[in-house]
């Protein structure tokens, strides 16, 4: 399988689980990979044939600025989503890092992989 990634997209968006984070922005990364077929896209040296990683980041920002959601989790959740459902993509993975919100620790967040499934 062939990977087609984008690593450490930085976005600002409402999150947190406090009330004091309701009321800021803070920023996540991500770190994305996904399933392409790269040797179509290389045959033809056309975009039209490769997975768009700036049509996948613009996308994705948009969505991520728009959000409001509390927990890593089901932001994370809703990113895979719109990657398999928007994109020619079957498998993603997924790194969000919330940065240095934990006292002691240079990051935290969840990785998740997900599949698109039939039907
Ligand atoms: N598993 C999680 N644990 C925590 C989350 C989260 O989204 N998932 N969030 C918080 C707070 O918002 C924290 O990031 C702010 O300091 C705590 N634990």
């Amino acid at each position: 399988m062939d990977i087609v990634f984008i690593q450490g997209l930085k976005i600002d968006t409402v999150i947190g689980i406090y009330d004091w984070e309701r009321k800021i922005r803070q920023d996540i990364v991500l770190d994305i990979e996904m399933s392409a077929n790269v040797k179509a896209a290389s045959k033809t040296d056309h975009i039209d044939q490769a997975l768009n990683y700036k049509a996948v980041s613009k996308y994705l920002i948009d969505f991520v600025q728009n959000s409001e959601f509390q927990l890593v989790e089901t932001l994370a959740e809703k990113i895979t989503q719109i990657v398999l459902k928007e994109f020619e993509v079957t498998w993603v993975k997924l790194t969000l890092n919330k940065g240095e919100v934990l006292t002691g620790a240079h990051g935290v967040g969840v990785i998740i992989e997900r599949e698109r499934s039939n039907g």
